[in-house]
């Protein structure tokens, strides 16, 4: 298991800005190396600035979408068109406005009944069954909630415990369901990337660097993949500068 690699930017647009560029160096790799970029896109509200950043003509440049496969590594079990719908925020703020299209973006089918939903996940994320089990995406987004959750594994659920690669799950403490990435599948990845900002993460943030206890945020540690952390220097504050990058 690597250490986690730290990409502290002095402000947050500094981060988005490090996170954009090593996204497109990601997908440049990726793109050579097999012929396609696997990117999970994660949900929330802190990513909105990446996304928005990516959609600029400048950047959408960068990466070349028509090799990339887009995925979400969670979703709200709404209708696509919801306002917590993590699909419509990522296409409001990135996907529409990409030309060329992305080779593939594969929403998470809501109006399916959840185990036709999950079914047809596994069946994209596998790419039609030609990808082992776990299948190992290049690279996977997350953010961080402030008790440690990601995607939508909190901390006490059953979830955690899946051994299967997608999960529908509850959220008692959001009263609504979810679709997620499980362990078994973000541990299977290249690549994971978490975007934490503000000083109100600086908190959940000390705790998993410090190794505290466990929060489902903590659990992801991919072999023989690797962890980023992109932060800023407010959810970065209450971390030991020893460990900050120089
Ligand atoms: O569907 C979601 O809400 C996300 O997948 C979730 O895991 C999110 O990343 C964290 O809750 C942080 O959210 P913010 O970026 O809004 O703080």
């Amino acid at each position: 298991m690597s250490d986690p690699i730290l990409h502290v930017g002095p402000t947050t647009p500094d981060t988005i800005h490090d996170l954009a560029q090593w996204l497109c160096q990601e997908a440049e790799l990726a793109i050579r190396d097999r012929g396609r970029f696997l990117l999970a896109l994660s949900g929330g509200s802190t990513p909105r600035q990446l996304y928005t950043l990516l959609a600029e003509p400048s950047w959408q440049q960068r990466l070349d979408w028509a090799h990339t496969l887009v995925f979400f590594s969670d979703e709200r079990d709404v209708p696509p068109t919801h306002p917590d719908s993590n699909f419509k925020m990522a296409s409001d703020a990135l996907l529409s406005h990409l030309n060329p299209v992305p080779q593939a973006i594969y929403r998470w089918h809501t109006e399916y009944s959840p185990a036709m939903a999950l079914a047809d996940y596994r069946h994209h994320l596998t790419l039609d069954n030609t990808l082992p089990v776990p299948p190992t995406l290049d690279v996977v987004l997350l953010g961080v909630g402030p008790e440690g959750h990601t995607a939508s594994l909190f901390p006490d659920r059953p979830v955690l415990d899946s051994e299967d690669i997608v999960s529908h799950t509850y959220v008692p403490t959001h009263n609504s369901w979810r679709y997620t990435f499980t362990l078994p599948l973000l541990n299977a990845s290249r690549h994971i990337a978490f975007l934490v900002t503000g000083s109100e993460k600086q908190e959940i943030i000390d705790q998993i660097f410090t190794h505290q206890a466990p929060v489902p945020a903590s659990m992801i540690h991919p072999v023989p993949g690797d962890v980023h952390w992109f932060l800023d220097s407010a959810s970065a504050q209450r971390l030991n500068p020893n460990i900050l990058p120089s």
